[in-house]
């Protein structure tokens, strides 16, 4: 994974990547615009015909004219509400569409991201960023443009008119509006590092009720209940102290707003009781000029609620930019054909290791031909796995090259690669969906007789046909559900769905029943008739099968070769394996 390159000058340009969000919704902004310009208009027109009611009831005027200024007064306040409610809606449909977009692109991002990048975060630290952290961009964006340029809109619009009425106290409302919203300008940055502190130690306390969520098997089994108990406090400690300091910093530009306001609201009374007083104003424009000063209150409160939201929407955006300039080490080739039939694989000179400190693959050198099974064996941590992943472009090579069907398999396209070469783990992910989409992993062009044939030669169809709904039983997440032969037989049939032309087994080292293992050894061999097979072998059962055999020590290969005349040199490892029921020595 490559570190963000110019990560601080892209942060202060955060606002203006969220913008680019907002390009497809924006006739939906525009229409939102206008909605905000009337129900504005209403909000002014108000206090005018309230100030017109007053000095007509004050001169003693015509009833009738009292009542249509009230009945205007009441279609112009409810017209008013019907706006706000679609002016509120239509902000959030915006906010919506917009994060949304950032969603896909994030989830799509770190799908791509290396492993190096995967091992260091937990599944919960993800979603809170993929989702909690946008989560709080939308909420802002929502709120963003109904009020911040709407309380701008109102704002403005409440100056102009008081300079038509009043010019010196309009200067006056002027001076205080221009101050209050300086202020907040100003200290709006304050609480942005302490949110992102805020959103981070969230992260991490999702990542840890994930992880123990995941393991609870474990912790049960183990008393560990206790242990996980202290952990949790711990983070939720952490929570705790960086929210209390974030939302400190972040009420303090609401609370300047407010003691701005109470001055405003006092130098615009205290100005327009004397003009009242000394008869140069009525008292419906004494009316008008108190009650436009109360207007400025909600824009003025509702564009410091705002910096709130904006402060944790900007650590939202900083976060997710940070993690959307990730450039992840795996980078996808341009060749975008390879042979037809088994392909072949051959291993030149690779050398690997996951930290810079410790080797792990010392100069692997070998060649497989199409259709050709390798058998790997090895002591646990001899680096078997490891070999599977380089194969898988799970990492990439430190040195050396790996081909496959004749391509350094950095040139090919990942559709390419991963449409021709199949794995089969040892832990079998389910996911929430039918059978039928967990064999094809949601491939709704795989014809359901086809998915029936294959079960039937590979021996699940038993298993399928006792389930209440076949293949449109529904399966929960995880895998709980299915024993370890199930899991395998699983397994096995969605990679032989799939037509692999290169095929990598991961052979579970648990015990299997010998009916169980038969049955799994029935399919294994159907599977690897097609295609060339990479078996890491855990039972000595398996390796009667295959062509070629690699022993593997301590990440080098300590013998290579053909199975049967490794198995009739006594002298070789292999054949002291044989000889010694030696399935502990590398189960
Ligand atoms: N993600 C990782 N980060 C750092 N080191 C790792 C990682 N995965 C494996 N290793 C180390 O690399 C070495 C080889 O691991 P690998 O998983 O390839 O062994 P293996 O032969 O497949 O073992 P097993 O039979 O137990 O699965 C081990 O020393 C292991 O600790």
């Amino acid at each position: 994974m490559r570190s963000p390159e110019h990560v601080n000058q892209t942060q202060s340009m955060s606002m203006t990547w969220m913008f680019r969000y907002l390009v497809p919704v924006k006739g939906r902004m525009a229409l939102l615009l206008v909605l905000l310009l009337i129900t504005t208009g209403f909000q002014l027109v108000n206090p005018q015909i309230v100030q017109r009611f007053i000095n007509t009831a004050a001169a003693r005027g015509a009833i009738a004219s009292l009542l249509n200024l009230a009945a205007m007064y009441l279609v112009i306040a409810v017209c008013n509400q019907l706006v706000t409610v679609a002016v509120s809606y239509l902000g959030n449909d915006v906010a919506w569409r917009a994060t949304n977009q950032l969603r896909a692109n994030l989830l799509q991002h770190c799908l791509r991201l290396d492993m190096r990048f995967h091992n260091l975060k937990t599944p919960g630290e993800m979603i809170e960023r993929i989702d909690g952290d946008v989560t709080n961009m939308s909420n802002f964006f929502a709120m963003f443009i109904v009020q911040i340029v709407g309380s701008f809109i109102l704002l403005a619009g409440i100056l102009v008119v008081m300079f038509f009425e009043n010019w010196v106290i309009a200067t006056v409302m002027a001076g205080f509006t221009a101050l209050s919203i300086a202020v907040m300008v100003f200290i709006r940055d304050l609480g942005v590092t302490a949110s992102q502190a805020e959103r981070q130690a969230s992260a991490s306390l999702f990542g840890l009720i994930e992880e123990r969520i995941a393991g609870i098997e474990d912790v049960q089994a183990n008393g560990a209940v206790g242990y996980v108990m202290n952990r949790f406090h711990r983070a939720m400690h952490t929570v705790f102290q960086t929210g209390r300091r974030a939302w400190m910093l972040r009420v303090i530009p609401w609370n300047a707003t407010v003691i701005m306001f109470t001055f405003a609201v006092t130098a615009v009374l205290l100005v327009g009781l004397h003009l009242y007083l000394t008869g140069k104003v009525s008292l419906g424009a004494l009316y008008l000029y108190f009650q436009y000063t109360q207007m400025l209150n909600d824009p003025i409160e509702q564009l410091g609620n705002q910096m709130q939201d904006f402060q944790r929407a900007k650590s939202g955006m900083r976060r997710s930019r940070e993690l959307l300039s990730l450039q992840s080490e795996i980078q996808e080739g341009t060749a975008d054909s390879l042979p037809d039939g088994p392909l072949h694989v051959v291993f030149d000179h690779v050398n690997f290791s996951y930290n810079p400190a410790e080797r792990v693959l010392n100069d692997i050198h070998f060649e497989l031909r199409p259709g050709e099974c390798l058998g790997i064996v090895g002591r646990t941590g001899s680096g078997k796995s490891s070999i599977s992943r380089l194969l898988l472009r799970l990492y990439n090579v430190d040195s050396g090259t790996i081909r496959v069907g004749g391509t350094d398999i950095r040139d090919l396209k990942f559709e390419t690669m991963y449409r021709r070469v199949g794995m089969v783990t040892q832990d079998v992910q389910l996911f929430d969906g039918t059978l039928r989409d967990n064999l094809t992993l949601f491939n709704h062009s795989v014809a359901d007789e086809e998915i029936l044939k294959t079960t039937e030669t590979l021996g699940l169809r038993p298993w399928i046909d006792a389930l209440p709904d076949g293949l449109d039983t529904h399966l929960a997440a995880g895998g709980a559900s299915l024993s370890a032969g199930e899991a395998q037989l699983f397994a096995l049939t969605r990679v032989f769905l799939t037509k692999p032309s290169l095929v990598i087994l991961d052979e579970p080292s648990s015990r299997l029943d010998p009916a169980t293992e038969a049955t799994l050894q029935a399919a294994v061999d159907q599977l690897l008739e097609h295609c060339t097979g990479i078996v890491i072998a855990h039972r000595l059962s398996t390796l009667e099968r295959v062509d070629k055999i690699m022993v593997l020590r301590h990440g080098n290969i300590v013998e290579f070769g053909d199975r049967a005349t490794l198995a009739a040199d006594s002298t070789s490892y292999f054949a002291s394996l044989l000889k010694s029921d030696a399935r502990e020595e590398f189960a």
